[in-house]
């Protein structure tokens, strides 16, 4: 199942295929009839002892002759193979890489970054294996055997026989083998996953590992993780030096004494020529080698075989991004959010929004606060659609929200993340984000708005200057205001911003409540805020509670309520002392 699904990744390079079989062909070909040529010599002129000069010329020519074709023929058969491997390799990368950009955050949640790594690198580069050698050494080595059998049986049809007698225990062994290795492989394939997973984990929390002086546990629990890969691999290497070489010398050496026993219980009759015996065991010898090389590569095979596994499973897995549902390609226009009765869980178990309604009217800002853990940012997640929906409606504009393409919805929703995320290349580049259609005079525009343009302008490179991954040499303000500027260049209809004020000194924080206020006006704006003074402005308020709104209203109303609000005011303006808690 898995090997014929990767077969079906060569039906494009079918008619390479068939060019690199042929050159195998007559390459194969014109290496088995170097030993037949010797056994004319020694049997019609070394044994007689007849050397005539023209047919002794001719037959060494023949032989030199044969010798280059092969060579110039296993070069170009080899090199087709190769490239289709590449090729193969290069759409199965592209495929996962493609179908990894579709999962929906749900997916992500569960699965380690650096287990999908490994499976998009070291899973397939194990499958290309397959096809750089496991297949063309399978093929080259079954066309060999082909051959030498054929001659074998040209040769001595009942000598040919009897030194296949013991071919079944052959078979029998690569069955073992294949079952064996099978789990071995699975759990080096993954202790490699759970070693990138760690790997990627410590190398992202490296600060965090720094400060609380974990190098010693994380390094650790790598080492054993690492462990228990050099185990499997142990394992395995065991199965491959008793299964693999070893046992098919055995094999060969056990072939040659029955050959050897024939031929001394036969010679009696001089049933056997002894150029025929030279070279019946000289085609044996080239018999043995290709079943040892395919031996060999059956190690390989399994890898792949697993890595595939493991590689479809992805490319099979149904847990896609939310897109657009049901008929007609709505527009938002005016920017009108509506939640009706949502309710949702993200393990099926526990609701962690319980029956959210509101309504943002356009151009409105709805501030969504509560404690830690009580749901903002998953109304957030829902709006963004990075989670289907379970139970209610959301609606913009009152079409609901599954109704949109992907791009309209991108486009005309714009959120601010929590920690926003730079990618590798220029300032531009991520205020541009890959829209070609947006000019360097709306970048300008945007930056300016949010006032990033000032912190842009002294940087040696200024709009070009580079950003490194993540944007780790920014700081984290003026990161969170190229974010807002390249939300700003896309100029959305709607705003969604998540905690946009944190960790940042007063100054900073007082341009980019500035950036905020200038980015709101016009826009619908739903925003959690931790700090309770920067959404007073807000039309409206809604204060959550372990999943639930509990108060409603503008900052005055809800002040006057003396309600949960209060509390958290209070305690933030630091009179908990007046609080009754
Ligand atoms: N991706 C996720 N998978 C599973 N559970 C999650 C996920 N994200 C959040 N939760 C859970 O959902 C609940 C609500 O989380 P949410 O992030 O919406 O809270 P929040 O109010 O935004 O908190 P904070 O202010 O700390 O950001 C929490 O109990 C959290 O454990």
């Amino acid at each position: 199942m898995i090997t014929r699904r990767l077969l079906r990744y060569l039906i494009p390079h079918r008619k390479a295929l068939i060019g690199a079989f042929f050159f195998l062909f007559i390459a194969t070909a014109a290496e088995m009839t170097g030993p037949l040529l010797i056994k004319v010599f020694i049997d019609d002129y070394l044994v007689p002892e007849r050397f005539p000069s023209t047919p002794l010329i001719f037959l060494g020519a023949s032989y030199l002759g044969l010798h280059l074709i092969a060579v110039v023929l296993q070069y170009l058969q080899q090199y087709s193979f190769y490239r289709i491997a590449l090729a193969v390799i290069q759409q199965l990368r592209m495929d996962v890489f493609g179908k990894v950009q579709y999962l929906g955050l749900a997916f992500f949640d569960r699965v380690a970054d650096g287990s999908l790594v490994s499976r998009i690198t070291n899973d397939t580069e194990a499958i290309k294996e397959l096809f750089v050698n496991v297949m063309s050494t399978f093929i080259k080595n079954s066309v060999l055997i082909i051959g030498v059998v054929i001659a074998m049986f040209l040769l001595d049809t009942k000598l040919a026989m009897i030194s296949f007698i013991l071919l079944p225990l052959l078979f029998g062994l690569m069955q073992a083998y294949r079952f064996l290795s099978f789990k071995v492989y699975r759990v080096v394939r993954e202790t490699l996953s759970e070693m990138n997973a760690r790997l990627s984990e410590s190398i992202q929390g490296m600060g965090v590992v720094q400060a609380w002086r974990q190098e010693k546990r994380f390094a650790d629990e790598f080492d054993e993780v690492n462990e228990q890969h050099v185990q499997a691999n142990v394992k395995n290497m065991k199965l491959n030096s008793l299964l693999l070489r070893p046992a098919v010398d055995i094999l060969s050496i056990a072939t040659l004494i029955v050959i050897l026993t024939y031929f001394g219980i036969g010679v009696g009759d001089s049933a056997v020529q002894i150029g025929v015996l030279y070279a019946m065991i000289n085609l044996l010898g080239r018999l043995f080698e290709p079943v040892n090389q395919i031996m060999m590569q059956l190690s390989f095979l399994q890898q792949a075989i697993v890595s595939a596994g493991r590689v479809f499973e992805l490319l099979d897995e149904k847990e896609l991004a939310p897109s657009k549902e049901g008929e007609g390609n709505p527009e938002i226009q005016e920017g009108r959010i509506t939640f009706e009765h949502v309710t949702f869980s993200y393990d099926g178990k526990t609701n962690v929004l319980k029956d959210i309604s509101f309504v943002v009217e356009p151009g409105q800002t709805v501030a969504l606060v509560g404690h830690t853990g009580s749901g903002k940012s998953t109304i957030n997640n829902l709006l963004m659609r990075f989670y289907s929906l379970q139970q209610g409606r959301i609606t913009i504009d009152g079409n609901p929200l599954e109704t949109f393409v992907d791009q309209e919805l991108r486009k005309q929703v714009g959120l601010v993340p929590q920690d926003p995320f730079l990618f590798v290349g220029t300032i531009r580049d991520n205020i541009r984000q890959g829209n070609d259609a947006l000019t360097d005079e709306v970048v300008q525009g945007a930056a300016e708005l949010v006032q990033a343009d000032s912190f842009i302008e002294k940087l040696p490179g200024g709009m070009n200057e580079p950003v490194v991954e993540r944007g780790a040499t920014f700081s984290s303000g003026q990161r969170q205001l190229l974010a807002f500027a390249r939300t700003m260049a896309q100029s959305p209809k709607i705003l969604i911003l998540d905690e946009a004020t944190a960790h940042v000194d007063t100054e900073t924080e007082e341009k980019i409540q500035e950036a905020l206020y200038r980015m709101r006006q016009g826009r619908t704006t739903l925003a959690i805020a931790h700090r309770l003074s920067t959404i007073q402005d807000a039309d409206l308020i809604l204060v959550l509670h372990q999943g639930e709104i509990v108060e409603r209203g503008t900052h005055q109303e809800l002040l006057t309520r003396q309600g949960l609000y209060h509390k958290m005011y209070l305690l933030q303006q630091g009179l908990k002392e007046e609080v009754n808690v």
